[in-house]
């Protein structure tokens, strides 16, 4: 049999054929745009996501014995509005993850409403990012908008809507909105008279590996695969990546280094960090997990690359990186604003420490470093709340670096374990349509028999040291000019 994940990036869509056995057959990516219509928006235009998803499934479907096709799980940036009307078109680009017009949605609902209450009702706090922030800027600033729409759903769920025609989600995707009552996962009443939403208005909620529903008559057809191809609820991207590489169960951690970075803690129990500081959201394994969340990881990278080196070698300029720990310059990794742990939409990037012998490997150096200690900041916090964690596992288009693994696992101090495959979410979604298929009893026993570790990165002690000094440097910088970044 052969299952298909998908995963919904915010570069690109990423589509993969896997076999019962774990092996992937083919993987096919399909870009579309992003835009930025003023500075800290960030949208994308469902229709692109679906087209390039066809499109990747009719190659994938072309590339594999296709009657073989057993299931569907999709994986997707999570967090984005996406809104249609009565009619089922789209009321607006939707506006994603890592946009930062809500400032003041966001100050209203942890200030006004207050962060307590919010935290009570769902487990987490406001965040500019969250769904509950933009549904309320939408009322508030597209008021004709807000009226046309009949439902309002997550990126993924986009695409299984359009696949299967069932208006649903799933709790790890929907933990992310501010809508959902985690611990008990149930949409939560308060949150929806809060922000204005109706019950109908929202999708039916599933659990990740839940089939719930079959691969559209006429669709099956154009993709040339079975009427019967069962589809699954699927997860968050972060959710999907865990289990595609193995991080479910109790205590286990992964990092996703991709447009975003992620620290991903998994938990067979329900937990709140007291600040909030850190997500606490329901897992694609039917239990819990706290994650922290930087809005700009591989992609500061890439800005440096594209935008300011004019390079796409990005290989070769990792080359003539040769004095880790040795470096003097520091980048603060905020482009779009910051998530986890700061929570500030207005923050902004910088680099710090240059004199007359700075070079431009120290400057590409810096930013890679820079994206690591912004994802330390949020194990500090899991540190602080008594989670010992020594080793990781990694993924992410980042996680494709030697070098980035290497300062991962020196600036963390962690063993980073390396997947047979760096497809995480992708992965993930795949794994998550063989349980609904029922091909494994469940997610971690898929996980135990599908994932496999194929190398493992190591600390080394000296750089350990080097790099405990230059985080301790660099935490110092953003509370120092934290109230410059909002004047
Ligand atoms: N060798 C590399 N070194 C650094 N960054 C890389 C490398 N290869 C890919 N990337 C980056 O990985 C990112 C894409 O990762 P991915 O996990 O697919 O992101 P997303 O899910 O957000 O679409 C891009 O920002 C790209 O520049
Ligand atoms: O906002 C979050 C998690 O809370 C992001 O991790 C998004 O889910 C986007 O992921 P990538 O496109 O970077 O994989």
């Amino acid at each position: 049999m052969i299952y298909i994940g998908i995963d919904l990036g915010t570069s690109a869509v990423k589509l993969l054929a896997m076999d019962e056995n774990g092996i992937i057959q083919k993987v096919v990516t399909k870009e579309y745009p992003l835009y930025f219509p003023y500075p800290g928006w960030s949208e994308q235009n469902p229709e692109d996501w679906y087209e390039q998803t066809i499109q990747g499934l009719k190659e994938l479907a072309e590339a594999v014995d296709a009657s073989e096709i057993a299931g569907i799980g999709v994986g997707g940036q999570m967090h984005g509005l996406v809104t249609l009307d009565s009619k089922d078109q789209v009321v607006r680009p939707a506006i994603l993850w890592n946009d930062g017009r809500t400032g003041k949605q966001t100050e209203y609902l942890n200030e006004v409403i207050g962060k307590k209450k919010l935290s009570v009702y769902t487990a987490n706090i406001a965040f500019a990012g969250f769904t509950a922030p933009k549904i309320l800027w939408m009322k508030e600033n597209e008021p004709e908008n807000f009226e046309k729409t009949a439902k309002i759903m997550l990126p993924k769920d986009y695409i299984t809507y359009k696949l299967s025609g069932t208006f649903c989600t799933d709790y790890s995707d929907a933990s992310g909105m501010l809508l959902l009552d985690v611990k008990n996962k149930c949409w939560s009443s308060e949150m929806l008279d809060i922000c204005g939403v109706k019950r109908e208005q929202l999708p039916d909620l599933f659990e990740s590996y839940e089939v719930v529903g079959t691969i559209k008559g006429e669709m099956a057809e154009v993709l040339g695969i079975p009427q019967n191809v069962k589809i699954v609820a699927g997860a968050g991207d972060n959710a999907a990546a865990a289990v595609g590489t193995g991080t479910v169960g109790e205590g286990q951690c992964n990092i996703s280094l991709g447009t975003s970075g992620t620290i991903f803690i998994s938990s067979k129990s329900f937990g709140v960090d007291e600040n909030n500081a850190l997500h606490s959201f329901d897992h694609a394994d039917g239990y819990y997990h706290l994650m922290g969340c930087m809005l700009s990881a591989a992609s500061c990278n890439k800005w440096w690359m594209d935008e300011i080196l004019k390079t796409k070698e990005y290989q070769k300029e990792q080359d003539n990186i040769r004095k880790l720990g040795e470096n003097n310059v520091f980048f603060l990794p905020y482009l779009m604003g910051e998530r986890s742990p700061h929570n500030d939409p207005d923050a902004r990037a910088m680099f710090v420490g240059m004199s007359m012998d700075t070079t431009r490997e120290d400057m590409t150096q810096a930013v890679m470093e820079g994206v690591i200690f912004g994802l330390r900041d949020s194990l500090e916090v899991a540190r602080k709340l008594g989670i010992s964690i020594a080793r990781t596992k990694i993924c992410g288009g980042g996680a494709k670096s030697s070098l980035w693994k290497e300062m991962t696992a020196n600036i963390m101090n962690m063993e980073v374990d390396i997947i047979e495959t760096e497809e995480g979410p992708g992965y993930g979604g795949a794994i998550l349509a063989a349980v609904g298929c029922e091909a494994f009893a469940d997610v971690e026993d898929a996980v135990k028999q599908l994932v496999r570790v194929v190398d493992t990165v190591k600390p080394d002690a000296g750089l350990v040291k080097k790099y405990e000094q230059k985080y301790q440097k660099f935490k110092e910088f953003y509370p120092a000019v934290k109230k410059l970044f909002k004047e």
